[in-house]
This record gives structure tokens, sequence and C-alpha cells, in this order.
């Protein structure tokens, strides 16, 4: 049997509102999700022990191969399936690694789904969400890289809201934030779970491009003050996306230090990239396109 492949795409938090501390530590999350055709790629070649190499761009930045997510999640899911066929996964990685845009949970995800078609297990199997629960809290909304709502933790997931795609810049200024360490700055209150069950919507009206921009306009991303006191590249970032006249909304992802800005086409967004990465020559800077 041949190698089976995939990508794994990079997550962007277009609003990301956190409630409040859980009792169990975890922070209570209410965020749009969208993918980027930005992605690292992973390639599966069957065989009967469990592998990994590492390549491309960013491979230094994912740590030891043994620690990597990919390995984690394959784990994960051997434990809970013990028969299942494995094999070498090869990973070629251009995403920036702690980062604030899944670049690992999207790894680890791909993992998931390339075992899952190996064993034909069914994209619902519980097991493949019990694996991708236990290996990261990006993990489950990675699965299936569809743009939509993720609350709670990470595990509760809405539907696929199919909304317009986003012409959009991505800027990350080269220094690694641990997610723990901004939660951390945050220092969120605790969770009154009555509030944030109320404030759940997992099927926001984002379907018409004005609709979308409302709605991405009107959230924020409570998380961006906290990182932007560890990393102050961040506001560096952000200071640049908005000086440009196409842009309409600079906004960090997740936990940092990656920021996205949005504009009306495709041309606007790589001219704008043109001029970012010439600005700041070391950053890593792509057009893309947010869906
Ligand atoms: C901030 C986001 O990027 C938004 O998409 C994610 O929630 C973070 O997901 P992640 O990187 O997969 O997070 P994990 O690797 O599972 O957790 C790292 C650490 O972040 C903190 N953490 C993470 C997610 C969450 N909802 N609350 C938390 O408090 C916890 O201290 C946890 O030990
Ligand atoms: N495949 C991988 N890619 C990137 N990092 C990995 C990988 N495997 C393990 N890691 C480790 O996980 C850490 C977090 O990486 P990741 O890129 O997922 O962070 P992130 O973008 O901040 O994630 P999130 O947006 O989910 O908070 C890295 O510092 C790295 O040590």
């Amino acid at each position: 049997m041949s190698a089976l492949a995939t990508e794994a795409p990079a997550k962007i938090n277009l609003t990301l509102r956190v409630s409040g501390r859980r009792a169990d530590g975890f922070h209570e999350l209410l965020s749009l999700v969208a993918f980027a055709a930005e992605a690292d790629a992973l390639t599966l070649e069957p065989g009967d022990s469990l592998a990994l190499t590492v390549t491309g761009d960013t491979a230094a930045q994912a740590g030891p191969d043994a620690d990597n997510l990919v390995l984690r999640a394959a784990r994960a899911l051997l434990a809970l399936a013990p028969g299942l066929r494995a094999g070498r996964f090869h990973l070629v990685k251009r995403l920036p690694a702690a980062a604030g845009i899944g670049g690992g949970s999207s790894d680890a995800a791909a993992a998931l789904r390339l075992l899952a078609r190996l064993n034909g297990l069914a994209a619902d199997d519980p097991r493949l969400l019990q694996a991708a629960r236990t290996t990261g809290a990006d993990v489950p909304v990675c699965l299936d890289p569809r743009g939509r709502v993720m609350a709670g933790a990470g595990e509760a997931l809405g539907p696929p809201l199919g909304f317009p795609a986003l012409p959009a810049v991505l800027v990350n200024p080269g220094v690694a934030v641990a997610t723990p360490a901004v939660f951390r700055a945050l220092a969120a209150g605790p969770l009154d779970p009555e509030a944030a069950r109320a404030a759940r919507r997992l099927t926001p009206d984002v379907s018409s491009a004005a609709a979308l921009r409302r709605h991405v306009l009107a959230g924020g991303n409570d998380l961006e003050a906290p990182a932007m006191g560890l990393c102050p590249q961040i506001g560096d970032a952000l200071a640049l996306l908005r000086a440009d006249s196409g842009c309409w909304l600079a906004r960090m992802s997740g936990s940092g230090a990656t920021c996205f800005g949005l504009f009306d086409s495709a041309a606007a967004a790589t001219a704008a990239a043109v001029r970012l990465q010439a600005a700041r020559p070391g950053w890593w800077v792509r057009a893309t396109t947010l869906a």
C-alpha cells in the first residue's frame, strides 16, 4: 500500500472570549475558528511499528521527535484501539511552533485522520475524539478542519459553518509564546457555569460576507493583552497590519504571537504581505485565505 497523505492547516481564532477558569484549571472559551490555506504536510507509510521523521523550515521548533504531537496523538489512539495498524509518519513542518495557530494540534489531528483512513475507522468514531482530547485542547477542532465555533475548553464544537473565505495576512514575529504562561497572565476569575452556558452560541449567523464581518468585528481576543505583556512584538505586528490601508481588522490568534490581518481581496492581502515582509525581513509573513 502506498503512503497516505493529508494537510495540517493553521488554525486561526477569528474571535476568542475567555469566560473564566474552571475547577479543573482549564479556561472556558468561546471562539470562532477558521483554517488557513497555509499548512504542514503529513504522510503515513503503513508498517508494523510507529515512527516519525520531520523535515521542513520550522522542523527544529517542534522539539524532539519522540515528544512530537503526531506521535502523542497516535499513541493515544493506539492505547484506545490496540489492534490498529500504524507505520512511519513523515511531517513537513512549515508553520511556526508555539505560535497560536495550532500547528502542533493540527499535526496531531492529521495523524489521527491518517490512522483512521488506514484502519477504516469512521470519521465519527468516538475513539478519535477521545484521543484528540487527550492530546490537547485544540486537537478536537482540528480533526475536521472547517470553520466552526469551539467552546468549553475546546471540547464543545458547533457544526461547520461554511462561511465566505476571508483573504488574510498572517504575521509571526519569530518569538515562541507558551500557552500556559498567557493563561496565567490573564489571571481570569473562577467560571460562572450558568453564565458561560447562556453565552454559548455554537451557530452564529456568519453565512454572508457582511454578517461574518459584523460578527468578527464585534468580537475580540481576550488573550491579546496578556500575551502582549509577555511578548511586546505582538503590538508591533498589530500596528504594522493596522497601518496598511487595505486591512479592515487586525487581531492576534490563540495565545499568540501570530497575528492576522483581514483584507477585502486576495490581491490586497498579497500586496500587504510583500510590504510587511520588506519592513520586517526576519518575520514569518504569509498571504493566505481563511475559511
Ligand atoms: C488558546 C487556544 O489556542 C485557543 O484555540 C487553545 O485553547 C490552546 O490549546 P492547546 O495549545 O491545544 O492547549 P493545551 O496544550 O491543551 O494546553 C496547554 C495549557 O494551556 C492552558 N489552557 C488551555 C486551553 C484552555 N481552554 N484553557 C487553559 O487553561 C492550560 O494551562 C494547559 O495546560
Ligand atoms: N508537530 C508539532 N508542531 C509544533 N510544535 C510541536 C509539535 N509537536 C510538539 N510540539 C511542541 O508543542 C508546543 C506547542 O506547539 P503548537 O505549535 O501546537 O503551539 P500553538 O500554535 O501555540 O498552539 P495553540 O494555538 O493550540 O495554542 C511547541 O512549543 C513544541 O515544543
